[in-house]
């Protein structure tokens, strides 16, 4: 049995060539891509600049002697490479399950190739299964968990070993269950709407390619050609 994620990661790696600027995803697949890439550096001596979307990967990139830059170096990515917790079949993402969907956005939104790595579970018609985290700021959470709950979805306010999870950016995260998303362009208009939301885990048209690991070590790879 081969390790969906592993493969993907890996394989995602191998489209990073050398002189590029490029974005880390977070997450337990983005992990085995900037392993990769820790690897490749090592061994072929690749120079990169590259830009971490969390603390966490920006500490594992350190650890692997990977370069890290901040956005008074970077305007621009080449390659970005990240994991998703949904996958539509036009590309569009469910991101966040982690709580890094600020920071991926941000990096997303200045990148020319934006290559998403996932197994095959993940892989759906439609996006909702997963719930949709979004990123709120602490003063009046509780309004703003009202005003998302009248969207017709059931949240959680994210904890991590019994405390409230705090983000990267000193932010909530609340898990809005919407079980099914029919359209998740205009759903993130309407969230981007409300009071005391930072950002949300849908990731509308930017997906470029898709890299889809599966157990028997088949690799998919996806162009999104729309
Ligand atoms: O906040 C976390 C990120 O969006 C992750 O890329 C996403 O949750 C997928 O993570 P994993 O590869 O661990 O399933």
């Amino acid at each position: 049995m081969n390790n969906p994620k592993k493969i993907a990661g890996e394989k995602a790696a191998s489209f990073i060539k050398d002189g590029m600027t490029v974005g880390l995803g977070t997450g337990s697949t983005a992990f085995f891509a900037i392993h990769k890439i820790g690897a490749r550096v090592k061994e072929e001596g690749l120079k990169l600049k590259c830009i971490a979307t969390s603390i966490e990967s920006e500490n594992l990139a350190k650890e692997l002697n990977i370069p890290i830059f901040g956005f008074e170096e970077i305007k621009e990515i080449d390659i970005t490479i990240d994991g998703a917790d949904e996958v539509d079949k036009n590309f569009n993402l469910i991101k966040g399950g982690g709580g890094a969907l600020l920071r991926e956005k941000i990096i997303a939104y200045i990148t020319k190739h934006y290559i998403i790595i996932v197994d095959e579970t993940k892989h759906v018609e439609s996006l909702g299964k997963f719930h949709l985290p979004v990123e709120v700021v602490q003063f009046g959470w509780q309004r703003t968990f009202d005003h998302l709950q009248n969207l017709g979805c059931e949240i959680k306010l994210r904890e991590k070993n019994k405390e409230v999870f705090i983000t990267d950016n000193g932010n909530y995260i609340l898990d809005c269950n919407f079980k099914k998303i029919e359209n998740p362009e205009s759903l993130q208009t309407t969230i981007h709407n409300i009071p005391g939301v930072v950002e949300c885990g849908l990731f509308i048209n930017r997906t470029n390619t898709l890299i889809i690991g599966k157990p028997s070590g088949e690799i998919e790879v996806l162009e999104n050609k729309g």
